[in-house]
């Protein structure tokens, strides 16, 4: 199998402290990742040094084309939804249609993205990331505003991803549904 995210001896320095030291991380495709562990640990650090928008204070990381998913939305507010959306289509993406319709948001299409509400901007975040063809999937805390359906369509959201040789890291201080191996940090 490939390694999607590969961590070497990774130290990861903030502000002065180090909040993990020499980490060796393998993220292999078809699989799912939960980092967990108490606030300020580094579990959204890790998934910036993965994105590639943090440098490690030392060791290496070689990540696959990725796309993240935090608290930046990253959709133009003034567009409606299917417009702002379109922007991350990849050439290989899923089909908007398809996406729009596993998360429900199928009737938002024409509504600007201000406007929307918590879960619905959470919705149009991991439709965003799917829209992409990254292979590797970054989600800080992705039920963060989910309700019980949002959390089903997440689900089948991350099978179909995985299904097709992606991978997800996601920070989330919740269980995730379906099956997730788990990194503990700052014990
Ligand atoms: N830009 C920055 N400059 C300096 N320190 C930062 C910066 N961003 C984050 N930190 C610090 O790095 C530490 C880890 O932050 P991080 O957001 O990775 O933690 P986390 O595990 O995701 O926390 P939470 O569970 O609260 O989301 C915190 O102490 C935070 O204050």
């Amino acid at each position: 199998m490939t390694a999607l995210l590969r961590f070497d001896g990774v130290t990861c320095v903030r502000g002065g402290r180090t909040l993990f030291e020499q980490l060796d991380l393998d993220v292999r495709a078809g699989e799912t990742l939960r980092l967990s562990g108490p606030n300020g640990c580094g579990k959204s650090s890790l998934l910036r040094l993965a994105a590639g928008l943090l440098r490690p204070a030392a060791g290496t990381v070689e990540a696959a084309p990725a796309a993240l998913a935090d608290d930046a939305l990253a959709l133009d507010r003034e567009l409606p939804l299917v417009a702002a959306l379109m922007f991350w289509n990849g050439p290989d993406g899923r089909s908007m249609e398809m996406l729009l319709d596993t998360l429900n948001l199928g009737g938002l299409i024409g509504v600007p993205v201000r406007l929307l509400s918590t879960g619905q901007k959470k919705r149009a975040a991991l439709a965003r990331i799917a829209a992409t063809n990254a292979p590797l999937w970054l989600l800080d805390e992705p039920v963060n505003g989910l309700d019980g359906e949002g959390f089903r369509d997440l689900a089948e959201l991350i099978d179909a991803h995985t299904a097709t040789g992606g991978a997800v890291v996601a920070a989330s201080h919740v269980e995730l549904p379906g099956d997730w191996r788990e990194l503990e940090l700052g014990r």
